[in-house]
C-alpha cells in the first residue's frame, strides 16, 4: 500500500489492489457481522500479521458490486490518518458453490471480495460492555478527544460519516481509536444540488433536523451523534433511546427543548416540521437531567446536543472546549489497561449464551420441583454443587440480560430494545435525574399527529423500520450540503492558544504526558 504522511489525503491509486486471494489469510474467528457482511479476525499466513476481514455482503446485489462498498473503498483509500481505520487491501475468492457449503464452518473463505483491515481489538460498545468495567474520567476524555480528531480529520477532507455509533469506534490494545464502517459516509466535495437522503444514522444517534427531514445537511449530523456518544459515555447508557422516529424526535425535544424561531432559526422550512413539531413548548434541560456532571462536560455536552446543527459545535470548537484542558487531562492511550478483546458481537453472543444457560436452570428447577412436589423433603448434604450451580454460574453473576444497544444500521430501527440497563460503572452522574423511562407520549405529542404508514411524509406511528439506502441505493442523491464550507473546516486542527495547565492547544491535541 503506498504509504502517504498521516493526517494526509492519500490519492495514489495502488495497483495491486484485489490482486490477492483471501486464501493468503487464514479464518481464525468471526467477530462482527452487519448489515453489510460478516467480519472475521485472520492471520496472514506468510507474515503471521492478524488483519480483520470484512466480506462484502453481494446475495441482495442484482446489480453488481454494491454501490455502497464501492463507497467505503473510494472514501477509505483517501483517508489517511492515525484514528481512521486503516484499508490494507482488498482480496478476492472465486470459492465455488460447493466449496461454500464445505467451508461453511472451517477456517476458510467462502467465495466473495474481502476488505482487509488492521485488526482493533475492541469496540466501543464491546468494551463499554464489559462486566465491572470502568472508565475512567481521563480515559473518556481520550477517547472523546481522538473521536474528535478523527471526525475533524475527515470534516476538513469532506467526508461525512454518517453513521457514528459505539460498534464503529475501534479501540486496540494500544488505547487508540479509530473510526471505521464508512459504508454511509459520503464526500460532499463535488455535490452541489444538496439533495442527501435523511435514512442514515442510526436512531439512537440521528439528529433532529435528519428526524425532521432535512436533505441540505453537512459535518453537523456527525457532531450530534458525537454528543450522544460523550452522554452515554458519562451517563453510562444511551441518553436518547427511542423506539421509532417519531418516539425519537420526542425524547429529544424532552431533553433538549422543543425547537423554535429562537433557537433554530428556519426550523419551520424544514419538511416534516408539521407532522412532527411538539404540541406544547418544552424546556431545554440538560443542565438539570445531567446537573451532577463536571461543569466542562456539561458545557461540552450542550454545544454537541445543540439543536440547530449552524450553532452545534464542530469537530474543532470540541476540541478545544475547556473540557480536554483542565484538570484531569485526557490520559496517554498508551497508559490505558489493556484488556481482553471485546467486539459487539462476541459480548451480544455471550448474553446469549448466559440467557439460554439461565432458561435451562430455570427449566431444570421447575422439571425437579415438579418431580419432587410429592415425595418427601431430602436434605442434600456434602453434595458437589452441580454443574449449573457453581461458582461461575451465570445465575450466581448475577448479570442482568442486558440489550447491547442499537447498533442495527440505520433505518430507524436500533438492536435491542429501547430499555438499556446500564453497562457503564458511575462515572459521572449516575442519580442526574435523567429519566429514561418516560414514554412516548409524554412530551406533548398527540399519537393521532402521526401519518398512517405509507401516507404522508416521514414515518409510520407504527415503529416499523424504515428501508434505508444500503437496501436502496437510490435514497442517496448528489448536491452539496447547505452548510457553509467557510473557513471553519480549512486548516489542521489548531488550538485556541497555550494550555493554562501546561499542554499546548497548538500542539495537535497532544497528549498528557
Ligand atoms: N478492523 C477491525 N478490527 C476489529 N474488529 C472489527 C474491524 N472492523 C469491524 N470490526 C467488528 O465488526 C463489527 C461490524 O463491522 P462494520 O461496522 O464495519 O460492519 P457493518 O456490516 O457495516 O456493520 P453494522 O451493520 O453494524 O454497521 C464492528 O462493530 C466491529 O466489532
Amino acid at each position: 500500500m503506498a504509504l502517504t504522511v498521516p493526517g494526509q489525503l492519500n490519492t495514489e491509486v495502488i495497483p495491486s489492489w484485489g490482486s490477492r486471494s483471501v486464501d493468503c489469510f487464514e479464518k481464525l474467528e468471526q467477530i462482527g457481522e452487519g448489515t453489510y457482511g460478516q467480519v472475521f479476525m485472520a492471520r496472514e499466513t506468510k507474515s503471521g500479521e492478524i488483519v480483520a476481514l470484512k466480506k462484502i455482503r453481494m446475495d441482495n446485489e442484482k446489480e453488481g458490486f454494491p454501490i455502497t462498498a464501492i463507497r467505503e473503498i473510494k472514501i477509505l483509500k483517501k483517508l489517511e490518518h492515525e484514528n481512521i481505520i486503516k484499508l490494507k487491501e482488498i482480496v478476492t475468492c472465486t470459492g465455488d458453490a460447493k466449496d461454500e457449503q464445505r467451508n461453511q464452518d472451517g477456517n476458510k473463505f467462502m467465495g466473495g471480495v474481502y476488505m482487509v483491515f488492521e485488526y482493533m481489538d475492541h469496540d466501543l460498545t464491546g468494551l463499554a460492555d464489559r462486566p465491572g468495567l470502568r472508565f475512567t474520567v481521563p480515559q473518556i476524555k481520550c477517547y472523546m478527544k481522538q473521536l474528535l480528531t478523527g471526525l475533524h480529520y475527515c470534516h476538513v477532507n469532506q467526508v461525512l460519516h454518517r453513521d457514528i455509533k459505539g460498534s464503529n469506534l475501534l479501540i486496540d490494545n494500544e488505547g487508540q481509536l479509530k473510526l471505521a464502517d464508512f459504508g454511509l459516509a459520503r464526500s460532499f466535495s463535488n455535490d452541489h444540488g444538496g439533495n442527501l437522503t435523511n435514512r442514515v444514522i442510526t436512531l439512537w444517534y440521528r439528529p433532529p433536523e435528519l428526524l425532521l427531514g432535512a436533505t441540505r445537511y453537512g459535518p453537523a449530523v456527525d457532531m450530534w451523534s458525537v454528543g450522544c456518544i460523550f452522554g452515554e459515555l458519562l451517563y453510562g447508557k444511551p441518553i436518547l433511546p427511542g423506539k421509532n422516529e417519531p418516539e425519537q424526535l420526542n425524547k429529544i425535544f424532552e431533553l433538549c427543548g422543543s425547537p423554535d424561531e429562537n433557537n433554530w432559526p428556519d426550523v419551520s422550512k424544514t419538511p416534516w416540521y408539521n407532522n412532527f413539531k411538539p404540541t406544547r413548548p418544552m424546556k431545554r434541560r440538560i443542565r438539570e437531567m445531567f446537573r451532577n456532571f463536571d461543569r466542562h462536560a456539561l458545557d461540552l455536552l450542550d454545544h454537541l446536543l445543540t439543536l440547530d446543527p449552524n450553532q452545534r459545535w464542530t469537530a474543532k470548537q470540541a476540541l478545544d472546549a475547556d473540557y480536554f484542558w483542565n484538570d484531569p487531562l485526557p490520559c496517554d492511550p498508551k497508559s490505558l489497561p489493556k484488556y481482553e478483546s471485546s467486539h459487539e458481537f462476541q459480548t451480544k453472543k455471550k448474553r446469549q449464551q448466559q440467557r439460554q444457560n439461565e432458561e435451562l436452570v430455570k427449566r431444570q428447577k421447575l422439571q425437579h420441583l415438579q418431580q419432587h412436589t410429592r415425595l418427601p423433603p431430602i436434605q442434600h448434604t456434602g453434595q458437589a454443587p452441580s454443574q449449573w450451580q457453581g461458582p461461575n454460574h451465570p445465575l450466581n453473576n448475577a448479570q442482568p440480560p442486558v440489550s447491547a444497544g442499537p447498533s442495527h444500521h440505520h433505518y430507524g430501527k436500533p438492536r435491542g430494545p429501547p430499555v438499556v440497563p446500564n453497562r457503564y460503572p458511575p462515572s459521572g452522574n449516575q442519580s442526574g435525574g435523567y429519566n429514561t423511562n418516560r414514554g412516548a407520549q409524554a412530551g406533548g405529542y398527540s399519537g393521532s399527529q402521526y401519518p398512517a404508514q405509507g401516507r404522508g411524509p416521514p414515518y409510520g406511528g407504527s415503529g416499523m423500520p424504515v428501508p434505508g439506502p444500503r437496501g436502496a441505493p437510490t435514497g442517496y442523491g448528489v448536491g452539496p450540503p447547505n452548510y457553509s464550507q467557510s473557513n471553519q473546516y480549512g486548516g489542521s486542527v489548531g488550538g485556541r492558544g497555550p494550555n493554562p495547565l501546561g499542554g499546548n492547544r497548538n500542539q495537535q491535541y497532544g497528549w498528557q504526558q
